[in-house]
């Protein structure tokens, strides 16, 4: 068994493979004072619950764009597990070719989410992971690393709203019947799901044009593509599983 820690800046996502077969995945919250012990308790009583065992866990990947947490899973992993995980990052083959300014600045996320689409789908296309950022990552017909676009993740979007206007309140990310609110609730919902779908169109509208590509295939992954996917059709498919998949052929590249 190999064990996959995609660590975000919202959820820590376990994936337990058994070679290419996903047998289980599991979602953390991303606690940043949490330790290493803590850490421990949490997984080994998912893998009971699951009828998995630590000590068949062969080997452990991570990627983080968590920087403080990652000596602290990597700690887990060597007290708990009995494995050195391999960080995504310097010293690590992804295969990929990144054109970034810098590579080192590019989310580890981000290199994982391409290095899965190259592998499953046809180039060239584009990335979008809704996660607490929203990502779009592009991919050119040769498979290389063009970079993207960074924006607010619907969270955090729909947080400053309540956070920064007193009679605006928290509300439930849900699909409203209809674009024109006629009570407050309504009104935000609207706002938020259509205007994000309007700004994922506008975006792969534009990197389209600007990679000269207009049959580029769309990819959507991370928590909220489903809900965004449902209001566009520039959503060509959502693949929910495509970082823990990114982070499996990684680990297959370096074991
Ligand atoms: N399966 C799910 N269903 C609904 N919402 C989800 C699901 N998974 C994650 N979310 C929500 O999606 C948002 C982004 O989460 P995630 O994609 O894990 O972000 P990150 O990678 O930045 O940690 C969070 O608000 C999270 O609560
Ligand atoms: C953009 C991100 C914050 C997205 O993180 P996430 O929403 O998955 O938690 C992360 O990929 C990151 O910190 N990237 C570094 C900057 C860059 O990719 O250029
Ligand atoms: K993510």
């Amino acid at each position: 068994m190999m064990l996959a820690v995609d660590i975000g800046n919202t959820n820590i996502v376990l994936g337990v493979y058994r070679q290419r077969e996903l047998l289980h995945h599991f979602r953390l919250s991303t606690a940043r004072q949490a330790t290493a012990d803590e850490y421990g308790i949490l997984i080994y009583n998912l893998f009971n619950m699951s009828g998995l065992s630590v000590k068949n866990v062969e080997g452990v990947i991570i990627s983080s764009v968590v920087p403080p947490l990652v000596h602290v899973i990597v700690e887990m992993c060597v007290k708990y597990i009995g494995k050195e995980p391999f960080v995504v990052g310097p010293g690590i083959k992804t295969g990929l070719n990144l054109r970034y300014e810098n590579p080192r600045e590019v989310g580890a996320d981000r290199i994982v989410n391409a290095v899965a689409a190259i592998e499953r789908y046809q180039c060239p296309l584009v990335v979008v992971d809704f996660g607490t950022a929203t990502t779009f990552d592009c991919i050119d017909a040769n498979a290389n690393y063009l970079g993207g676009a960074i924006v607010p993740g619907i969270g955090i979007s729909t947080e400053a709203l309540y956070q920064r206007a007193s009679k605006l309140p928290r509300i439930e990310l849900e699909k409203p019947k209809k674009v024109i609110g006629r009570n407050t609730v309504h009104a935000m919902q609207a706002g938020i799901i259509f205007g994000y779908a309007g700004q994922v169109e506008g975006i792969v509208r534009r990197i389209k044009a600007e990679m000269n590509a207009p049959r580029l295939k769309v990819i959507a992954t991370g928590g909220l593509a489903p809900l965004i996917a449902g209001e566009t059709d520039c959503i060509d498919e959502v693949d929910p599983m495509l970082t823990l998949e990114g982070l499996r052929i990684i680990y297959d590249r370096n074991k």
